[in-house]
């Protein structure tokens, strides 16, 4: 499912309309319907209705809402919150039908008598506006919204919640809190992003009868089953250990020993042919005894830490994953340029590992082998020379120019996780829950990830596969057995099997 942007929605609009032929009323007609459909299943005919009418086509799109569930027996009150001449196009071919149709209006004249209104609502559908919105909202609808927000009303997002901007970039705007969107044809940007994700409330897509051919294809997708199911790797019978891959997996030190295991371990849960650990002597012991299937490479050591070169021959690994748990010493920031210089084979860095990756940027562009990127925010931030905050305002953005400028893959974790590729194409995974949100779930997917690099046909589906598996996992696992709070890294290799099981049955 493609992502869009407003720019994106309005041009696939204007498509089906002025080269497809779509009629432009049938398909607010259809996202009325459709729309109604879902409130249908949420709201019973015993409750009562506001629906809040904007000047735009979100407004139109409530004008057959309100007439649809009038129809079929729902209590509603339709308001319209702007004067008459503001109502045109489309939008007034629907007023002029709901009118047809016999069904009383309510204009906004004094904001109290609505506000009486919606405190008798037991449920508001917000057709305020809709992915035309620019800047702060303007009277009435900052009003409006500000106290819709208070009630106790279930809430329900035409497309868009009012006043949340579509695109990445604006944080400074007022929206509606809604408890569900019914987002029409595509999911808006807006969606995924730390800052407005959570006014959508749960959302849905809702298909309006746009032809899919007259939407240019976009640089951003969804993730979801339908794509994991056919491209995990299968297992042939006639198979042997190698021809699932051998990973080498680098970092650890003797006070973070359990980041390496993790690793490891989720790389060999995750269909690995062979694992190698490259770890300080004194760390060993403490990883050895929670993957035995793993082996060891000869190291030398400084205080506890990996020191200078590994000796090791990269040719004989299929992957290399590199900097969980290694630490921040000078001594391992020149292990990470021997990989990323001596490693034409896919690397994926991780934590300590960007950390030193922020002084090598120009040793990234003479790679040949694919480089894979698995920073969180402050790790990307860091990379980036910017704040937190301004990664997170356009995080779409900043991944897709730093992976092209650098060549690199780029998993910028988060609720909604963002692959893009060197050539800028962008995935979003959404799977998994705040159960992740705990020390050591990043090693086990660096550990899934650089399983699935060696044995898939791409390294973008590898990247998508593997964070869908991690979420999948901390999603299985919470309905049943495991809560949020006590879900663990070692739980989540653990319940990889089940994930596994689900997406292949
Ligand atoms: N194919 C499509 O794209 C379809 C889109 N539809 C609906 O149409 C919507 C987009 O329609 P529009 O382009 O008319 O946009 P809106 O419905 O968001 O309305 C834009 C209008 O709102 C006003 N406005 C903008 N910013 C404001 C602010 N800050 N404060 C107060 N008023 C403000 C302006 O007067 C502008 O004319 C979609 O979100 C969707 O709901 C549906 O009708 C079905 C088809
Ligand atoms: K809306």
């Amino acid at each position: 499912m493609y992502i869009v942007t407003a720019h994106e929605m309005y041009d696939w609009d204007r498509k089906s309309i002025e080269e497809a032929g779509m009629d432009g009323r049938i398909l607010m007609e259809n996202a009325g319907r459709a729309v109604a459909e879902q409130v249908e299943k949420r709201v019973r005919n015993d409750q009562h209705i506001v629906v809040l009418i904007g000047a735009g086509n979100n407004g139109g799109d409530g004008f057959v809402i309100a007439r649809t569930l009038l129809n079929r027996g729902y209590s509603v009150k339709a308001w319209q919150l702007v004067s008459d001449e503001k109502i045109k196009g489309d939008a007034l071919v629907h007023k002029q039908l709901y009118l047809g149709a016999g069904f009383e209006l309510a204009h906004l004249t004094k904001v109290n008598v609505l506000f009486r209104e919606l405190d008798q609502a037991d449920v508001i559908i917000d057709a305020m506006l809709g992915i035309g919105v620019y800047g702060k909202l303007k009277p009435p609808f900052d009003q409006v919204t500000a106290y819709a927000n208070q009630s106790q009303a279930l809430k329900i997002a035409v497309d868009i919640p009012t006043g949340v901007p579509a695109d990445e970039g604006i944080t400074d705007f007022d929206g509606l809190q809604a408890d569900y969107t019914c987002i029409i044809a595509a999911p808006k940007l807006s969606a995924f992003l730390p800052h407005t994700a959570p006014y959508y409330g749960e959302w849905e897509v809702v298909e309006i009868g746009l032809p899919a051919k007259k939407l240019k294809k976009t640089s951003v997708s969804l993730w979801s089953s339908e794509h994991a199911r056919p491209t995990l790797p299968e297992r042939h019978p006639y198979s042997h250990k190698g021809t699932h891959g051998k990973a080498l997996v680098i970092g650890g030190s003797y006070l973070m020993p359990g980041s390496i295991a993790l690793s490891a371990r989720a790389a060999l849960r995750s269909g690995a042919g062979l694992a190698a650990v490259a770890t300080p002597k004194s760390a060993w012991p403490s990883v050895s005894v929670h993957i035995p299937e793993a082996t060891a490479v000869s190291t030398s050591e400084e205080n506890g830490v990996l020191a200078e070169r590994v000796e090791v021959d990269f040719t004989g690994y299929d992957a290399v994953g590199i900097g969980m748990g290694m630490g921040r010493s000078d001594a391992s920031r020149t292990i990470v340029q021997q990989v990323v210089e001596e490693a034409d084979v896919p690397v994926l860095i991780d934590a300590d590992g960007l950390y030193h990756l922020k002084q090598l940027l120009d040793v990234l562009k003479n790679r040949t082998g694919p480089a894979v990127l698995t920073p969180h925010p402050g790790e990307m931030a860091h990379l980036l020379g910017i704040t937190v905050t301004e990664l997170l305002a356009r995080p779409f953005e900043w991944s897709q120019r730093f992976a092209y400028n650098h060549g690199v893959y780029i998993v910028l974790k988060g609720p909604s996780t963002i692959i893009t590729a060197p050539d800028g194409t962008q995935v979003v995974d959404t799977s998994g829950n705040a159960g992740l949100a705990k020390g050591g779930s990043g090693d086990v997917l660096s550990g899934i990830l650089l399983a699935l690099m060696m044995q898939s046909q791409s390294i973008t589906e590898a990247l998508c596969n593997g964070c869908f598996l991690h979420g999948k996992a901390a999603e299985l696992l919470t309905t049943e057995g495991h809560s949020k709070a006590d879900l663990l890294a070692t739980d989540l290799i653990e319940g990889l099997s089940q994930a596994f099981r689900t997406l292949s049955s």
